[in-house]
Parts: structure tokens; C-alpha cells; sequence
């Protein structure tokens, strides 16, 4: 057994700017250094290596997310928002709001939104092809998350423009105060503010998510108090995920023009594709654990009370689990990534994430023949969120 003092540390910060535009060197030193490491920048324990992320996500009773899952340590300082009631509690408190939001975001529900999701697909792809010279991750990514995601929860129209850089701030919050963190305070109070106000019963429409939630509280599943807290995850979870995995899966068809060609060979393929680029790219890098008691963790006891920072990232390109994981590989069955996490807390939602991309993939496969880059794409730099900002291509029918 380790103890902290003999624990290999590295002393990077994984939330600079040089580590979030590239994570590759740091994260293979990671998991190189140990099954832990220690983190001093910061404090904290880390894991890079499959084994340990995934034990760590499914022993929610050692590793609990209701001291909260970024830096920040709920016990000792008071979070910027209310809690999440799914992501940052723990059973029993997790428990009734999971059950109330699971049944509503499954796979035989989707199949009724199904047949317009798809339509909006080809809508947008259609709109977008006619200019050859694309954004995907503007014009794609962004765009048609915001066209089918919102209305399915039942918002109003106005301020949806508030949605993206909610999330991006709620996702940069996870980090430490740094730059990135600055940057969103000007502006987070008024956009909180109109969040908090569209998950009210009174302004959502009668057959949304939104909606479902309240007619959960009305069957007494969750308490009346609860519901609108529930409406704001959707919101919270639901947006900035979805844009960055749609780029990241366009991004790997764009690098891997090979891929592509066997997608529109064999469209079943769309599925296994979204997952292998949700594990190639990790659009969630990372999330905190605070460990309850002195626990064993890949041969470390950490202390009760201690957080552990598990890089989502790094598990799922460990040579340890991944037959050549750098590569983007639709031969491969890449079940068993933690792009989704893993366990309790694992995705409610990935089964509207998966829609979503298949609604595009599906669009484009039948119309474009090859995506080809044309120009550098950009980063865009968030604590939590691997994202781009710019990929610049063109559709060749
Ligand atoms: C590519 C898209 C997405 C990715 C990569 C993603 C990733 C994740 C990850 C890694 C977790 C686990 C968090 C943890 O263990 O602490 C999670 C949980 C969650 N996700 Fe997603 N997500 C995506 C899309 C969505 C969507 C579309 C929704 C809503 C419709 C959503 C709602 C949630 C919620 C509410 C939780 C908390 C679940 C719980 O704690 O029980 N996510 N997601
Ligand atoms: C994608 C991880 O899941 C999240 C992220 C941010 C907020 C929430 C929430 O439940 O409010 C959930």
C-alpha cells in the first residue's frame, strides 16, 4: 500500500491552457506514473488508467458526487448553484429524481420524436450543403442540437441564445477559478436567472420533458420543489454535451475519410461511430469524486474526506484496455468507454445524444460523399469540456 508521501505526483495543471488544447502527453504520463497519482496544483488524488476511473465511478458508497463533482468541495464551501439533484447527490437522494428522469429519456420514448428528429437532420443538412464551405462544429454541431433540443423540453423560443454559455460556464465551474471561470461570471447571474425561469411549470409546453418532471411531482415521485431543479439538468446537461460529442464525431469522419466511406456503405455502423468518437474524443474529460472513508484505490489509501480527479479522457485511450486506442476505429466495440460515465450517475440522457447524432450522420451519409477539412480547426478551451471551435470543411456530394 502507497502512502500519499511515497505516491508519484505530477505537478501539470491539467486545467492550463497548454493541457486543455492537447491533453495527449499529459494524460499518457498519467497513466504511466501509477495506477494514482497525487496532483499538488491542486490537492487532489488522480487517476488516469481505465481499472481505476471505473471502479471509482461504480463505487458511488466510497467515491460520492454530493460533496460535488468538480474542485469545489460542498462540505466546506457553498456551490455557485444549487445542486444538481441527479449529478451531485448521492443515493437515497439520487435516487427518486434518476427514476423520474430515466423513464423519460429512453430509447422506445425517443422512437416518437424519432421521425421529426431525422427530418430535422436532413433540413439542416440539406440547408447547409448548398454552401459546400461548412463550420461543422457552428453550422452542425451547434446548430442542430439548439433546433430539436429545447423544444423537446418544452422552453419558450426566446433566449434560447442563454443555453450554450450556461453550459459552458456550469462546465468551466466544475475546474478551478481560473481564466476560464472569469470570464463567465460578468454575465452567468442574469443567464442563471433566465434558466432557473424557463423550468417553471407555467412556461413550459404541455407534452415536453419539461413537463413530464411536473407530472411526476403532481403522481408524488418527486416533490413539487424538486421538479423545476430536475427541468434545469436537462437544461444544464443537455446542450453544450451534445454540440461538442456532434463535432467530435464530425471531426473523426473529417480525419478519417476511411470511416466515412464505410458508414455510407453500411449505415448501421452510425451507432457503434457516435460511441467510438464519444470515447476517442471524450467531450466530458473529467469529473471529481470525494472519497467517504479511507479507501483502497489501485494500490493508494485515499482519505476520507480527500477529492480524487478522475480523467475520463485518459481511461478511454489506456493501452491497458484499448487495443490501439489513439486510433479511430469503427472495427471496434467500444462498449465499456466511460465517455458516459459509468455506474449510478452514468448518462440519463445518452440515449437523446445518440439520436441526435444519428439524426446527422444519417443525413449527411446519404448526401455527402466525403468531408474534407479546409482550414486548421480550433479549439475551443472549456475545464471539462474537450470542444471545438471551429472546424472548417467542405461536403462533397
Ligand atoms: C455527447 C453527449 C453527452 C455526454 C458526453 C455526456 C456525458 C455524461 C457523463 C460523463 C455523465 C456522468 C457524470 C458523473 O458520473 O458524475 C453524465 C451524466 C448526466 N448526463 Fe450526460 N452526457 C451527454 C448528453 C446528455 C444529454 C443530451 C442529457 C439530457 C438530455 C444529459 C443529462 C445528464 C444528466 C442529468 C446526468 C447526471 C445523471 C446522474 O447523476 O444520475 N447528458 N453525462
Ligand atoms: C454531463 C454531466 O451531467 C451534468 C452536467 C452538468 C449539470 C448536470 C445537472 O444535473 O444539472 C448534469
Amino acid at each position: 500500500m502507497l502512502a500519499t508521501t511515497e505516491l508519484p505526483a505530477l505537478d501539470d495543471d491539467p486545467f492550463s491552457h497548454e493541457i486543455l488544447e492537447d491533453p495527449t502527453d499529459f494524460h499518457h504520463r498519467l497513466r504511466e506514473a501509477g495506477p494514482i497519482t497525487r496532483l499538488p496544483h491542486y490537492g487532489v488524488y488522480a487517476a488516469g488508467r481505465h481499472a481505476q476511473v471505473h471502479a471509482a465511478l461504480t463505487d458511488w458508497q466510497s467515491f460520492e458526487s454530493s460533496a460535488g463533482v468538480g474542485l469545489s468541495n460542498f462540505r466546506t464551501e457553498t456551490p455557485w448553484r444549487p445542486p444538481s439533484l441527479l449529478l451531485e447527490t448521492d443515493p437515497p437522494v439520487h435516487d427518486a429524481p434518476r427514476h423520474v428522469l430515466e423513464p423519460i429519456l429512453t430509447p422506445r420514448v425517443l422512437r416518437a420524436m424519432r421521425a421529426e428528429w431525422l427530418r430535422a437532420g436532413e433540413e439542416l443538412v440539406e440547408q447547409v450543403i448548398s454552401r459546400g464551405e461548412v463550420d461543422l462544429a457552428k453550422d452542425i454541431a451547434a446548430a442542430y442540437p439548439l433546433r430539436v433540443f429545447p423544444d423537446a423540453v418544452g422552453i419558450p423560443r426566446e433566449g434560447r441564445e442563454n443555453l450554450l454559455p450556461y453550459g459552458d460556464h456550469l462546465f468551466n465551474a466544475f475546474g478551478p477559478k481560473n481564466d476560464l471561470v472569469r470570464k463567465g461570471e460578468p454575465t452567468i447571474a442574469g443567464i442563471s436567472a433566465w434558466v432557473n425561469e424557463q423550468c417553471a411549470r407555467d412556461k413550459l409546453t404541455p407534452d415536453g420533458f419539461g413537463m413530464q418532471i411536473w407530472e411526476a411531482a403532481d403522481r408524488g415521485d418527486i416533490l413539487p420543489e424538486q421538479a423545476p431543479t430536475i427541468v434545469r439538468s436537462l437544461l444544464s446537461a443537455g446542450v453544450d454535451t451534445t454540440v461538442h460529442g456532434l463535432a467530435a464525431v464530425l471531426y473523426c469522419f473529417a480525419t478519417y475519410p476511411d470511416a466515412w466511406q464505410a458508414v455510407r456503405e453500411n449505415p448501421h455502423l452510425i451507432r457503434t461511430a457516435f460511441d467510438e468518437a464519444v470515447r476517442y474524443e471524450s467531450p466530458v474529460q473529467t469529473f471529481f469524486r470525494t472519497a467517504t472513508r479511507d479507501v483502497e484505490l489501485g494500490g493508494t489509501v485515499i482519505g476520507e474526506g480527500e477529492k480524487i480527479l478522475l480523467f475520463l479522457g485518459s481511461a478511454n485511450r489506456d493501452p491497458r484496455r484499448w487495443d490501439d486506442p489513439d486510433a479511430f476505429d469503427l472495427s471496434r466495440d467500444p462498449s465499456g468507454h466511460v465517455g458516459f460515465g459509468m455506474g449510478i450517475h452514468q448518462c440519463v440522457g445518452q440515449h437523446v445524444a445518440r439520436l441526435e447524432a444519428e439524426a446527422i450522420l444519417s443525413a449527411l451519409a446519404t448526401r455527402i460523399s466525403r468531408i474534407e477539412l479546409t482550414g486548421p480547426p480550433v479549439r475551443h478551451h472549456n475545464n471539462t469540456l474537450r470542444a471545438w471551435e471551429s472546424i472548417p470543411a467542405r461536403l462533397h456530394a
